[in-house]
């Protein structure tokens, strides 16, 4: 794959995503982690059906019609299920928490590797604390908890692109919102992405990738404001968050230790969304052996 000069384009998205799936199906499936992983396929053709529903003319009673997308929606839900029965027969604990977590976890090496690629001296500030904590060693957990400039990194990245784009909360109870009454089973949509981005909050750079805006840490960020919500909040958070934390901060030290990269001509910027933000086009890079 290397031309004389060391160097190759990788579109790098779909390894990531390969990646992510097999991390979760090996932790929640154990030795059945190839079944896992094929449900995580199916699940990715269930999000495109999904999101062409939802982005059709709502027409009432149309899901029960046995159309073409109908037919397949319900034949990939049939082999989701039978997939899982089967593990599940086979007295292995499914994790369902692993359905979209693994794309999220994508999504976000995803997007550092490409805002890495655009701002190279952010990159080699990276591949400094890597090597200066573990040389060409393989990275352990201890170590990793101490990467203070990833860290810092990572914390942008899921503000400018958040996998998650939509929180939902059904109101129980009629609700007060600033001088707004929601009645009960109001169901309010946050948007993180719009959050993320809103220069009252975050300046006017809220746009421009600047990592050391996380230097103190998230809580100082927030301003004692829930304005800073990559993994949502209250009871309610992510409980996957250290564990995606901890996998990525594992692939991203392991890529900077062997390579450096920059974005390739190639690479089209469109981040749309099928259920997670996702890079549209791919995410081609110029990679160079170190
Ligand atoms: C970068 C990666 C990830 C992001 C951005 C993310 C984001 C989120 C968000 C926004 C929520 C909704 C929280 C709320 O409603 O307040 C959530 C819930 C959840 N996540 Fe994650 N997640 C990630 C990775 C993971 C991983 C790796 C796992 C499991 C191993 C996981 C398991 C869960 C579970 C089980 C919930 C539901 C919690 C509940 O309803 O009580 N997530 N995540």
């Amino acid at each position: 794959m290397l031309t004389n000069e060391g160097l190759c384009e990788v579109d790098v998205w779909p390894h990531i995503q390969t990646l992510t799936s097999d991390v979760i199906s090996r932790t929640a499936f154990g030795s059945n982690f190839k079944e896992g992983r094929k449900i995580f396929e199916l699940q990715r053709e269930q999000a495109k059906l999904v999101m062409k529903a939802a982005r059709s003319f709502y027409i009432p009673g149309l899901k029960y019609f046995p159309t073409k997308r109908n037919n397949s929606m319900k034949e990939i839900d049939r082999e989701v299920k039978t997939t899982i029965k089967r593990i599940i027969d086979k007295r292995v604990i499914a994790m369902k928490a692993g359905e979209s977590s693994q794309e999220t976890t994508a999504n976000m090496l995803v997007w550092t590797m490409i805002l890495l690629g655009q701002h190279t001296d952010w990159q080699t500030r990276a591949r400094d604390e890597v090597l200066h904590l573990f040389g060409k060693r393989k990275p352990d957990v201890d170590g990793l908890n101490h990467l203070k400039i990833i860290n810092m990194i990572f914390c942008e990245v899921l503000r400018l692109y958040p996998p998650a784009t939509i929180i939902r909360r059904l109101i129980y109870k009629e609700t007060k919102l600033g001088n707004i009454t929601l009645p009960a089973h109001t169901l309010v949509e946050i948007n993180p992405l719009f959050l993320h981005h809103d220069n009252d909050i975050w300046g006017d750079d809220a746009n421009d990738f600047k990592p050391e805006r996380f230097s103190e840490g998230v809580s100082k960020v927030n301003k004692g404001q829930a304005s800073y919500l990559p993994f949502g909040g209250g009871p309610r958070i992510c409980i996957g968050q250290n564990f995606a934390m901890l996998e990525a901060k594992m692939a991203l030290v392991m890529v900077l230790q062997c390579f450096s990269f920059e974005l390739s001509p190639s690479y089209s910027h469109a981040p749309y969304t099928i259920i997670t933000l996702q890079p549209q086009f791919g995410a081609h890079l110029i990679l160079h052996k170190i």
